[in-house]
């Protein structure tokens, strides 16, 4: 168990500082949350963490530090910590899009060894599907770091190069398939479900597709041939469905998600 300090603890950096908690290898009190408006981290004291707006000062004590502000607010942030900062000592992660190891190590120091990370909202129930890719980090900092997300969903270790197709695929994810469900849910009400049955109902047909995949590791036409029978409703609706562009929405959204990904720093 390291000590670990989250540095921008919004949606993602709180899902993270969740999941771990709730993995129950890391005790709230390991973790160091920062923000720069403390309310909105008054309920996390409560429960243990600390709580710091004060980054230069909560990264000091961290074996692990996990950068998870916006593109735009990384430059100010690594100027704060700098001088906090002790490469032979600490490893550095970082979840933020579109901002590379060396741009990290550009602004810190070129011997910090620097791991990023993609992990998506769902790593707070532990369900997360993390891709981690380095180009300086030993093997050894690399399995530190690949331990704490298996403990919060899967991982995957790739090339850094695709870290931003990554975040596409996966971390923005997770709002496609939720509105997928959504648009399912509201096709249900259409056919007779109150909304919140519907919904409940997508979601765990969404589920048991997913797991038909991961449990069996199936493909999806060999799992949707056994679903299609001949002259059915589904090949029907699922014609439909093609013929108004339904895998080529979700292609080409992807596409542009990761595009807009690898600008996001520059972009600054
Ligand atoms: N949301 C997601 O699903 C995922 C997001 N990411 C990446 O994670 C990063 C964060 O995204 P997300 O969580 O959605 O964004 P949020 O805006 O929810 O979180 C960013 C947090 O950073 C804090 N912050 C901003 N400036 C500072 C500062 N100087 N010091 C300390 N804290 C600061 C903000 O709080 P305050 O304003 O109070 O300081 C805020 O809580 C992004 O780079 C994104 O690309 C990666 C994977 C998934
Ligand atoms: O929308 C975003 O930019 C961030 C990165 C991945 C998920 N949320």
């Amino acid at each position: 168990m390291k000590k670990i300090t989250i540095i921008g603890s919004g949606n993602i950096g709180l899902s993270l500082a969740k999941g771990l908690v709730k993995s129950g290898l890391y005790p709230a009190q390991s973790i160091t949350l920062t923000r720069r408006s403390l309310t909105g981290l008054a309920e996390y004291a409560t429960q243990g963490f600390q709580i710091s707006s004060d980054n230069a000062v909560a990264v000091k004590d961290a074996e692990i530090i996990v950068l998870a502000v916006l593109p735009q607010q990384v430059n100010k942030v690594l100027d704060e910590i700098k001088a906090s900062i002790n490469p032979q000592e600490q490893l550095f992660t970082s979840v933020v899009s579109g901002v590379t190891c060396k741009n990290i190590r550009e602004k810190l120091f070129d011997d910090l060894q620097v791991v990023r990370v993609m992990p998506n909202t769902s790593i707070a129930i532990q369900q997360s599907m993390t891709c981690i890719a380095t180009d300086n980090a030993s093997v050894e900092s690399l399995k530190i770091v690949k331990d704490i997300f298996d403990t919060v969903g899967m991982t995957i270790q790739i090339q850094e190069d695709l870290m931003t197709s990554a975040t596409a695929l996966c971390a923005c994810g997770i709002a496609f398939f939720l509105r997928s469900i959504r648009a399912a849910s509201q096709g249900g009400v259409e056919v007779g479900f109150h909304a919140k049955d519907a919904l409940m109902m997508a979601a765990q047909t969404a589920k048991g597709a997913a797991d038909l995949l991961l449990q069996l590791a199936s493909h999806p036409e060999h799992e949707i041939d056994k679903v299609t029978s001949p002259k059915g409703c589904t090949i029907a609706g699922l014609n439909e469905m093609e013929h108004n562009g339904f895998s080529s929405a979700m292609i080409k959204g992807i596409k542009t998600s990761a595009k807009i990904a690898g600008e996001l720093y520059t972009k600054e």
